[in-house]
């Protein structure tokens, strides 16, 4: 398959994954915040049942404490009085009195109902405590009804019992539970669960049965609350219907962001290699002079860019899209190959240097130093000296391997330098990591000059400390005779600048060295009031 359609494959699926990500997530996001508000409703029925199921056992021992009242006395005494409470209240199925295992008596069963297991129709639960309650699956008078038994048993043997009517409960649960189809269980301790609603399929639909179960902090009352799948599956299409349209708009956006990310970051490489092939890219030359000795003893080679119509690219834009698009490599041998070509008719002394801006990525390739060494190779017929200029505009992360890199082209004879000092972040860390020869201060100290006694404290101190690192100094962007004059006094050897030589194309620059490679650096007189301002 060509390059270029893998490529517009490569992004047509990007593009399309960008926009279903959004959607994915807020299927998924959609789907928890549904389950979130299925439990929500869950808590809240529980509680509800809970305080319910609380405040009829707050009745039951109620009335368990006031039947007390008829400790010791025999059951014919108060038959009618327990009669009449039993009828009144209408949680109530029965009340009545224990011995022992014997029902002595009870409201709705008279002076003989039997025994405590009989009309449980189970074993009494073995608890050990004075007080218990009990759901039941039905009673001896009323065997298919649920209910709720609390028995207080007192020292002597005696006892009281309150029977609460299931149907109470169930009424209520079904209120609660009915409209959201839930299956509502509740059980008093070990007993018989009081259940209202269907038991849900186990997966009605995507979503299988969410259960949710809460206990009474006062009495051991337990709630369980299935909801069914089909329920949380209308819980989801609710919130849906609300996050749909927006999570819609975002897959839009994203894949139209992603779309014009991806265009820019095609096209730019694409643009790139297409003009390397078709020989879009020149250089040209900025001359440095030499304060020392007075004469252009080297120029820093900047990439060009001409487009077929003659418009050209600023290098700054296409530098930096040629870094982030890892083209760089491959431009900057371009520029060795075309630098290799022009310095073949350069009539310089020896020594003469070319400065080649290296990038980060290019230091760390790990063929950066079979590329330097291809290229002394090419121009090894000339007398020229390179010089490696590292940016600090991107990072080298891994400092020590590319120190010895450059050792081993500084072993080969070439020069190392740091190009717009003081910009970045790691210009001192630099001088501690790299063997150098060379630091070009950034313009922008340079700009700062505005007299030739005055001061310029952080540009003095960059100068102060090459010298003290016994570092060769070159001032960039020396764009007048007064920031010339100003360094110049300062021991700044080498000056580039628009004040000494523009950057040329290579014809201009053979012109230019035949006529001022020699020449001293000349001020002209009207550059006399800035440097001596009346
Ligand atoms: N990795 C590579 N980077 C490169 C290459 N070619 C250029 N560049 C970098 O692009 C940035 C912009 O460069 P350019 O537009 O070429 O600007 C250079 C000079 O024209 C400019 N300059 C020189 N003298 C003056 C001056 O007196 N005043 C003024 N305003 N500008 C001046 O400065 C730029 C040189 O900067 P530097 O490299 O820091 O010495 C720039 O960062 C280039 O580095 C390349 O092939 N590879």
């Amino acid at each position: 398959m060509p390059p270029l359609k893998r490529k517009r494959d490569y992004a047509r699926i990007i593009i399309i994954l960008s926009g279903v990500l959004p959607l994915l997530l807020g299927i998924l996001f959609t789907a928890i915040d549904a389950r979130h508000t299925v439990e929500q409703q869950q808590i809240s029925a529980a509680n509800t049942l809970l305080s319910q199921a609380e405040k009829m056992s707050d009745s039951a021992w109620d009335m368990i404490t006031w039947l007390r009242r008829f400790h010791y006395r025999p059951c014919n005494q108060f038959e009618d009085e327990l009669q009449r409470a039993g009828n009144l209240n209408a949680y109530f199925r029965a009340i009545g009195k224990l011995e022992g295992e014997t029902v002595t008596c009870s409201s709705a069963y008279g002076t003989n109902p039997g025994t405590l297991t009989d009309m449980m129709r189970r074993a009494p639960p073995v608890t050990g405590k004075a007080w218990w309650s009990l759901s039941l699956a039905g009673t001896a008078g009323v065997p298919d009804r649920p209910a709720v038994i609390f028995v207080r048993q007192l020292a002597d043997d005696e006892g009281f019992w309150a029977i609460i009517d299931g149907q109470y409960l169930m009424d209520f649960m079904s209120a609660i539970g009915e409209s959201r189809g839930y299956r509502l269980s509740m059980r008093f301790d070990n007993g018989a669960p009081i259940t209202v609603g269907e038991a849900p399929p186990p997966r009605s639909s995507l979503f299988s049965a969410q259960i949710y179960q809460a206990q009474s902090s006062r009495y051991p009352i337990s709630v369980t609350i299935e909801t069914p799948g089909a329920e949380l599956m209308r819980a989801w299409r609710q919130v849906t219907f609300i996050f749909l349209p927006m999570t819609a708009i975002l897959s839009i956006l994203l894949m139209v962001l992603t779309a014009n990310w991806l265009q820019r970051r095609i096209s730019w490489r694409d643009e790139i290699r297409r003009a390397i092939h078709a020989r879009q890219f020149s250089v040209h030359y900025q001359p440095v002079y030499n304060n020392r000795t007075q004469s252009c003893t080297g120029a820093e080679a900047l990439l060009r860019w001409t487009l077929p119509g003659g418009d050209s690219i600023r290098p700054d834009i296409f530098i930096s899209a040629a870094e982030a698009e890892g083209m760089i490599v491959p431009l900057t041998r371009h520029l060795l190959d075309l630098i290799a070509e022009d310095v073949q008719q350069w009539q310089v002394e020896p020594g003469f240097h070319i400065g080649i801006n290296v990038a980060a990525d290019h230091l760390q390739h790990p063929a950066f130093v079979d590329d330097m060494l291809k290229f002394a190779d090419k121009i090894k017929q000339t007398p020229l000296l390179i010089t490696l200029e590292l940016t600090e505009r991107s990072l080298i992360k891994d400092g020590e391997d590319v120190a010895r890199k450059l050792d081993r082209l500084r072993a080969d004879g070439m020069k190392v330098a740091i190009d717009d000092f003081g910009t970045g972040h790691c210009s001192l860390s630099y001088l501690q990591t790299f063997a150098l020869d060379y630091l070009k201060i950034d313009r922008g100290f340079i700009n700062a000059i505005e007299s030739l006694s005055g001061e310029t404290p952080v540009l003095d101190a960059i100068i102060n400390l090459s010298h003290k690192l016994q570092l060769e100094v070159l001032g960039e962007g020396v764009e007048t005779a007064l920031q010339y004059c100003y360094l110049r006094q300062r021991g700044v050897t080498f000056i580039q600048g628009y004040y000494y030589a523009h950057p040329m194309d290579n014809d201009a620059l053979i012109a230019w060295l035949a006529e001022h490679e020699q020449q001293p650096m000349r001020i002209e007189d009207s550059d006399d009031a800035q440097l001596h301002p009346s």
